[in-house]
């Protein structure tokens, strides 16, 4: 691996409160924007800073014993609050945005160094491991951001949380600013909030919320009127069901503060979901009754919004759009526009509680996601006032681009957790399967001891066939073992791949009670394997995830900085590994543009492994890594069921392979695919040649305007097919991240051939 791509370059200021910092100065003329943005963005900053002056001592000192030890103070670099410039993406001479943290120490250092005032010091470092989203160790909590002691206490004993994280630091004090000064109608803005993932995105923008109703509580004398017959107060918008349900989880806890506190201040606020995969009518009931903050999915939240009548949203408060760049997407995007049509319609004007100044003059939207880029910029265009961009890393604090030639998230970098460890391997098709067991079994190979724990481990495919198809082989075609005690459990030993490894499944095909109580099982499980969609990529919070293991690489790079983000979260380590074809090597530039680094690992080296865990050391690798590809190829001839499992498989990861964005096109194309070898990574003998023939032909192409699978291609006007309409369909048509479902194909009569 080139060398230079670690290489960190970290510029620490003299003491300048960053409101007074020429460099800030440059970037907020660069950034633009209105002026009246500008000196807001300012005067957030600079309360910002005051709060943080406790602190500014220490964090000097700390700087000082960081000219001795030079590695040391990269870490503090990074914990240095609002008020010091970090400058690790800013070009101090221009303003623009270096190359990120992990930037490339490029020959313009020297001149940039001669640039920099004699008061700047400059530090580099080779490589950078430490935690980037973890909490930060220093005096400042969450008190000192001004959030109710209640609340604080109640998050302390419930989910241990004490410490904020950089962007809690940075993104709490910005987010209550537009409450202590709702009086002035000048402070009404909306949130943009990017940071990596497992940071701890949710509780920023919760926390927010709960203590202003709080505040109101408090605030309101016969607080007694308050009661959850007010309506929906705070609408918290999630892509899937299992994020949505683990926010609410969260949000109960927030809320549940305990009644032995003198004014019981949450006591009115009721929090709930509608997510679909329930009945209409219980859900109806439920909002008829009250829901204050509601965690929902978009299609239900629509469903409710044009066919409840009892759903009362008119004196909504809070917008959040939790992974909103996901819900920007097409298929999702629609039903948002829809959705805030419709909030604007219901809109009331007026204050209902007009006693207390702590309620919003207008409704907040916020979005979240480690990886907001353009769509942003596209909802700015309707759906955001005055947005800010708040970073989690750096010093990105600044209003969102109002005029086209702005600096806007679109040129940040997304950025992985300097903590995981990432890696990848180049293996050929045929080889898939047996070096993804073995990796599982060198895992798993530990007596059952406590090192046998925590050996949780996600593996993410690109189909829901193909996870049935693995969850199947894994779980049944395991050979019987000589060496099982009398306390294993036959029934599962015996045949499991791999022996005491609970084996789970995730996708968006499967009923909602089977998601959910797999959701709960595995988030409870000490140890095991879960084959899974994309619908397990986001924003879900799985604890003590050791390995990501990407299978199938990700469609779209956002989904590969998700994949890897459900481990090493939240300070903690993690590994992750990217399986590769020969001819998708050119991925690894794709990931290096966005500063994601991994580390090659030699398929020999995975196989080799076998050798100690299959307790077969006098043999060569090749010869037990054969016996095991027979192992499974015996496995699925042996019914009908499994070679249907098997065609399924193959098939939905084809057509799934076709669905690469056009500018990754070059790298997955169907046409480089040894179709062959990918049979044999299913364990069939032999390519399907029907579904061969259906998924290369150009002649199979879908009619849009028939919504029907047709032989021949009609062609539209201009001569084109009409892409995007069959791109958006599919999208519609299937349910969240049930992509490649060969099921759905045929029923829905959909072409993934684009
Ligand atoms: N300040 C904190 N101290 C300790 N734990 C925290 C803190 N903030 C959040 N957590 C915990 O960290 C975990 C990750 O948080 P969260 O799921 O909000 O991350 P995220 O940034 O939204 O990640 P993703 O982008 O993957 O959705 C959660 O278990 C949460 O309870």
């Amino acid at each position: 691996m080139d060398e230079s791509n670690n290489l960190i370059l970290n510029f620490i200021t003299d003491d300048v409160p960053i409101d007074e910092s020429p460099s800030l100065r440059s970037k907020l003329k660069h950034i633009g924007g209105s002026w009246k943005n500008k000196k807001k963005v300012r005067k957030l900053i600079k309360k910002n800073s005051q709060v943080h002056s406790q602190n500014s001592s220490i964090d000097r000192s700390q700087r000082t014993n960081n000219t001795e030890n030079q590695d040391e103070s990269i870490r503090e670099n990074n914990s240095v609050p609002g008020n010091f410039i970090n400058f690790h993406n800013i070009n101090v001479d221009t303003g623009n945005h270096l190359n990120s943290q992990k930037s490339t120490y490029s020959r313009d250092n020297s001149n940039t160094q001669k640039k920099l005032n004699s008061k700047t010091q400059i530090i580099s470092s080779i490589f950078n491991h430490e935690p980037s989203n973890g909490p930060i160790n220093d005096t400042y909590s969450f008190k000192s951001m001004g959030l109710n002691s209640d609340l604080v206490e109640n998050i302390k004993n419930k989910l241990g949380v004490e410490k904020p994280t950089n962007i809690q630091r940075r993104a709490i004090p910005i987010l209550m600013s537009s409450i202590s000064n709702n009086e002035s109608k000048e402070e009404n803005f909306d949130v943009v909030v990017q940071a990596e993932t497992g940071s701890g995105k949710t509780l920023t923008y919760l926390f927010p919320i709960i203590h202003q109703l709080i505040s109101i509580t408090a605030d309101i004398q016969d607080n007694k009127i308050l009661s959850r017959s007010i309506g929906t107060l705070a609408i918290i918008l999630t892509p899937t069901r299992e994020l949505a349900i683990q926010i609410l989880s969260v949000l109960e806890a927030l809320i549940n503060i305990p009644s032995s506190k003198q004014h019981h201040l949450a006591h009115w606020i009721v929090a709930g979901s509608v997510i679909g995969g329930e009945k209409r009518q219980s859900e109806k009931a439920r909002l008829r009754k009250g829901i204050n903050i509601l965690v929902c999915t978009p299609g239900r939240l629509l469903d409710h919004l044009q066919n409840t009548k009892s759903f009362l949203v008119e004196n909504l408060c809070w917008l959040i759009l939790d992974e909103a760049d996901r819900l920007l997407e097409l298929g999702f995007e629609e039903t948002l526009q829809s959705i805030l049509k419709i909030l604007e319609e219901k809109k009331n004007g007026s204050q209902p509680f007009p006693s207390t100044k702590f309620w919003p003059n207008r409704r907040q939207t916020v979005l979240c996601s480690a990886t907001l880029k353009d769509e942003v910029k596209r909802l700015a265009g309707y759906a955001l006032s005055n947005p800010i961009f708040i970073g989690g890393k750096n010093d990105e604090i600044s209003p969102l681009g109002e005029k086209k030639d702005e600096k806007s998230p679109k040129e940040t970098k997304f950025s992985t957790p300097n903590q995981l460890k990432q890696t990848y391997v180049i293996t050929p098709a045929k080889l898939r399967l047996v070096t993804l067991t073995a990796i599982l079994k060198s895992i798993f190979n530990v007596k059952r001891t406590e090192s046998f724990m925590n050996h949780k481990i996600i593996i993410f495919m690109s189909s829901c066939d193909s996870v049935d198809f693995h969850f199947d082989l894994f779980t049944k075609a395991g050979r019987i073992s000589e060496e099982l005690t009398e306390d294993d459990d036959q029934s599962i030993s015996t045949i499991a791949v791999i022996p005491g490894a609970k084996i789970f499944r995730l996708h968006g095909d499967l009923s909602q009670n089977v998601r959910t109580k797999t959701f709960n099982e595995f988030n409870q499980t000490d140890s095991g394997i879960l084959f899974c969609t994309d619908v397990a990529a986001r924003g879900l919070d799985l604890p003590d995830v050791a390995k990501i293991i990407q299978y199938d690489p990700p469609t779209d790079l956002k989904d590969y900085v998700h994949r890897v983000g459900r481990t090493a979260r939240l300070g903690k380590e993690g590994e992750a590994i990217l399986f590769l074809l020969p001819s998708e090597i050119e991925y690894i530039h794709v990931l290096r543009s966005q500063e994601i680094y991994a580390e090659p690992v030699q398929v020999e080296t995975l196989l080799e492994t076998l050798t100690v865990s299959e307790k077969r050391n006098k043999e060569g690798y090749e010869k037990i890594a054969a016996d095991l590809q027979l192992q499974f190829e015996r496995y699925v001839l042996s019914n009908s069921e499994c070679i249907t499992l098997a065609q399924k498989a193959y098939s939905s990861h084809i057509r799934s392979y076709a669905t690469h964005t056009t500018s990754e096109k070059r790298i997955f194309h169907v046409k480089k695919l040894h179709l062959g070898h990918v049979a044999k990574s299913f364990g069939l003998r032999e390519t399907p040649s029907n579904i061969k023939n259906e998924v290369v032909s150009p002649s199979n192409k879908f009619d849009d305007r028939k919504n029907v699978y047709k032989k021949k291609n009609i062609p539209n006007k201009e001569g084109k097919c009409n892409q995007r309409n069959i791109k958006k369909r599919n999208f519609e048509i299937m349910n969240e991240f049930s992509i490649g479902n060969y099921e759905n194909v045929y029923k829905n009569g959909i072409c993934l051939t684009t």
